[in-house]
């Protein structure tokens, strides 16, 4: 992948992922929301974000819109530019990661090989996938961005559940069925979760 020669990264800086760890009182992981649009992935994602911040956790949070009006902003919905858009987006969580972040990435991230593309980039130990899980019927009758009425009119090409795959995480972390809960219920779900792995005490 890499076109550039003679370069000598430097793995590892001074000051150890674990000293900033010890700073922060936390064990920094990624936590990779998958799932299609309108499960409710931004939702919690930014619900969690808060939740942890009130607990006095360091969060940053990755949205795919959000990194696709910038870092990802020449990239379309074919399967090699989705595959494009999570190499870098799982580049850019795995160096938040190594501060000692809790990275909150939320990417629909459709297939199993796209997602297992994250999870090599930014190491097995780091990544913890969340399928938020709902139906395609559910979310395309929330339809929160009216992207579903598009889509189904034949408006919008390659729409994740349409003309467009997506892959069920045969075996995610944790799965929350936002379809039958209510917010509240899913953000409980995944702080329960969460919480133990985020504990630097736990982890000693
Ligand atoms: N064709 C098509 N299919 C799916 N989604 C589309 C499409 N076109 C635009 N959008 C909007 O782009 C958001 C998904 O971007 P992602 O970067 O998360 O997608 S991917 O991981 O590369 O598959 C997605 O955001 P979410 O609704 O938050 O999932 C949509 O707002
Ligand atoms: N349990 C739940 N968890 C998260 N969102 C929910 C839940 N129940 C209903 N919703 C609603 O579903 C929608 C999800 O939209 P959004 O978070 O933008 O999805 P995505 O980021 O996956 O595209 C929101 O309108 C949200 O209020």
């Amino acid at each position: 992948m890499s076109e550039a020669t003679n370069i000598h990264p430097i793995f590892n800086s001074l000051l150890s992922r674990e000293k900033k760890q010890e700073a922060l009182n936390q064990k920094g992981i990624v936590l990779w929301m998958t799932g299609l649009s309108g499960s409710g992935k931004s939702t919690l994602a930014r619900a969690l974000e808060f939740a942890l911040h009130d607990l006095g956790y360091n969060t940053m949070l990755l949205d795919g819109d959000n990194l696709r009006t910038g870092i990802n902003s020449n990239l379309g919905f074919s399967e090699e530019d989705r595959t494009e858009n999570v190499r870098r987006s799982a580049e850019v969580s795995k160096l938040f990661v190594s501060s000692g972040l809790i990275t909150i990435c939320s990417l629909i991230s459709p297939t199993e090989e796209i997602r297992a593309q994250a999870r090599d980039i930014i190491g097995e130990e780091d990544f913890y996938q969340v399928h938020i899980d709902a139906p395609f019927e559910v979310c395309a009758e929330r339809d929160v961005k009216g992207l579903y009425k598009k889509a189904l009119a034949g408006e919008i090409k390659n729409f994740t559940g349409l003309d467009s795959p997506f892959e069920i995480p045969a075996d995610p972390f944790v799965r929350i069925p936002t379809h039958t809960q209510t917010l509240e219920e899913s953000l409980k779900q995944l702080l329960d979760a969460v919480l133990p792995v985020i504990k630097l005490s736990n982890i000693k």
